[in-house]
C-alpha cells in the first residue's frame, strides 16, 4: 500500500509520525536509563525484551511499569508516590544523559521523510515521550531538519491514545482530516489516529506493548515505511 494510495492518488499534504518505536529505535537508551533507575533504587535490571513492551504511553508509565515489574502496575499508595516521584527524577536525569546514545534511525525511514518534503507534505513528530528529550534526539540522528512541529506527551493536556495531539499537529500545519496521515507502531497510535478521524499507517518493526499490530483496523500495515513510496 503506497502513501498515495490513502489519498485517491494524492500525496498527504500533512504527515504525522509516532518516533519510538517508528521513526527510531530508542529501546537501548531507555534500557540503560531505566536499568540505572532501578540500580539506584537497589533493584535489579529489567532489561530490554521488558522495557521494549513498557514504551508508548510516556516515561510516567514506564516508570510505573518499571517499578512494578510489570506492564500491568497497580494504582499507587501514597506510599509509592514518593518512591514514584523520586524513580521518575532518576529516570529523567539518567535518560538526558543518555538519549540518543545507542538509538538507530529505522530503515525506510529517511528515504520516507525526503520523498514526502519533495511533495511538499508537511511533518510532524507527534510522541507520547516528554518533550524535553524528542529535539535532542532527532538532532543526534539528524532528523530534526524534517519536521516542521513537535509534540510530545506533556505538551498538551492530554497524550495518545486521545486525539487531541494529533488534530492539534494537523491544525497547526493546516492539514485537515482529508489531507493527514497518522504513522505509528502501537495501539496507542492507531486507537488515536482512529479518535480523530485520521487514516493511519501501522509498522509491524516496533513495540505495541509485545502484541502483534496487524489486528488492529489501521489503514496500512507495513515492515518498512520504504513500502509506503
Ligand atoms: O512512551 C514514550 O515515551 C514514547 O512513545 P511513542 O513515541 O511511541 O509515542
Amino acid at each position: 500500500m503506497s502513501l498515495s494510495g490513502l489519498f485517491n492518488a494524492r500525496w498527504p499534504g500533512v504527515a504525522l509520525f509516532d518516533l519510538d518505536g517508528t521513526l527510531v529505535d530508542s529501546a537501548p537508551d531507555l534500557t540503560a536509563a531505566v536499568d540505572q533507575m532501578l540500580a539506584h533504587l537497589g533493584r535489579s535490571p529489567a532489561g530490554i525484551d521488558r522495557v521494549r513492551q513498557w514504551v508508548g504511553h510516556g516515561s510516567p508509565i514506564l516508570v510505573r511499569r518499571a517499578l512494578a515489574g510489570n506492564i500491568d502496575w497497580e494504582p499507587p499508595r501514597s506510599k509509592d508516590d514518593a518512591l514514584f516521584n523520586d524513580a521518575l527524577n532518576i529516570f529523567y536525569h539518567c535518560y538526558g544523559q543518555i538519549n540518543g546514545q545507542h538509538a538507530k534511525v529505522y530503515e525506510g525511514v529517511e528515504s520516507c521523510l525526503y520523498r514526502l518534503k519533495e511533495h511538499g507534505c508537511r511533518l510532524a513528530v507527534v510522541t507520547n515521550k516528554p518533550e524535553q528529550f524528542i529535539a535532542p534526539l532527532l538532532k543526534r540522528l539528524h532528523l530534526d531538519h524534517h519536521f516542521d512541529i513537535q509534540i510530545g506527551g506533556d505538551t498538551l493536556p492530554q497524550k495518545k491514545p486521545h486525539p487531541s495531539p494529533l488534530i492539534h499537529a494537523m491544525e497547526e500545519l493546516g492539514g485537515t482530516r482529508g489531507t493527514t496521515v497518522m504513522v505509528g507502531d502501537s495501539d496507542a497510535d492507531v486507537s488515536a489516529a482512529q479518535a480523530a478521524g485520521i487514516p493511519c499507517v501501522a509498522v509491524r518493526y516496533g513495540y505495541n506493548f509485545g502484541k502483534p499490530i496487524d489486528a488492529l483496523g489501521a489503514d496500512a500495515v507495513v515492515d518498512s515505511l520504504a513500502e509506503l513510496l
